[in-house]
């Protein structure tokens, strides 16, 4: 839909819950947690992983988060066992007892690393070392939003990687890895088998995992105002999805 203003709340989650069985797939930054200016000055809201649980719960533990983060910094952030988890943007899954699901996660390949490091000081914005990726951060300086893209973009086509677009930020991935793989990966596995499932998030890479609901006959739910996007419902905000989710 390209007038994403135009979506509606989705209906109460009490009431889908007794009309189906719902499974939830959740974004972390822009979703749970408001944007800052930096990856590491995010406010999490008090016993964030504990009423994540608890919703969890509620679910029969048909919930996963799913982010762009690497695992080891989500969970630094939110300690996440017993919760079920994606990172790097579905790279790396893990089920809510802490067993990895799918293939294993690969590291980028030797030496991108060093070439990241040494482009983004030339560049002047921040690198993001991840388990299974990496991040050139611009929301300091947005101006330098092209190069980094250019940049990132040329790194990627020589180690056959992928680039992802997102809030201030250009990020390189094992080509492949996205939030829909995730989605279906869980999909494959128990609790979330023959559910529907529901995905909310706010950027870009949040489509994918939305495609694979609505493929898996669910929908997604795009927090705040962006498009185009195939989310079939909108939460204006944070707020919005803590209160949609009596979180
Ligand atoms: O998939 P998500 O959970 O939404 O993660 C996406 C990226 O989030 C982080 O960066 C973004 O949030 C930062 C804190 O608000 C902000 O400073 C930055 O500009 C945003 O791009 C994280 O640092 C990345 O690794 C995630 O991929």
């Amino acid at each position: 839909m390209d007038g994403a203003l135009e979506l509606s709340p989705p209906p109460p989650l009490a009431r889908l819950m007794e009309e189906r069985v719902l499974a939830l797939f959740l974004d972390f930054d822009g979703t749970l947690v408001d944007i800052a200016p930096a990856p590491d000055e995010i406010v999490v809201p008090a016993r964030l992983a504990e009423r994540l649980r608890t919703l969890s719960r509620r679910l029969d533990g048909r919930l996963a988060l799913i982010t762009g983060r690497s695992l080891e910094d989500l969970a630094g952030h939110c300690p996440i066992e017993g919760i079920a988890c994606a990172g790097s943007h579905g790279a790396a899954r893990r089920d809510a007892m802490g067993q990895a699901l799918g293939d294993a996660a690969r590291p980028l390949p030797d030496g991108v690393f060093d070439t990241l490091h040494d482009g983004a000081r030339d560049l002047g914005v921040a690198l993001e070392a991840k388990t299974h990726g990496a991040a050139l951060h611009f929301r300091a300086d947005p101006g330098k939003a092209e190069q980094a893209r250019a940049f990132a973009a040329e790194v990627a086509s020589q180690h056959a990687l992928a680039v992802k677009r997102g809030k201030g930020v250009v990020e390189i991935t094992q080509a492949g890895a996205d939030k829909g793989g995730a989605v279906r990966e869980f999909m494959r596995h128990a609790p979330f088998v023959d559910t529907i499932p529901v995905f909310i998030g706010d950027d870009v890479t949040d489509e994918d995992g939305m495609a694979a609901c609505n493929d898996a006959g669910g929908f997604g739910i795009l927090v705040g105002d962006r498009s185009p996007t195939v989310a079939q419902f909108r939460l204006s905000d944070v707020p919005s999805v803590y209160e949609w989710l009596s979180l």
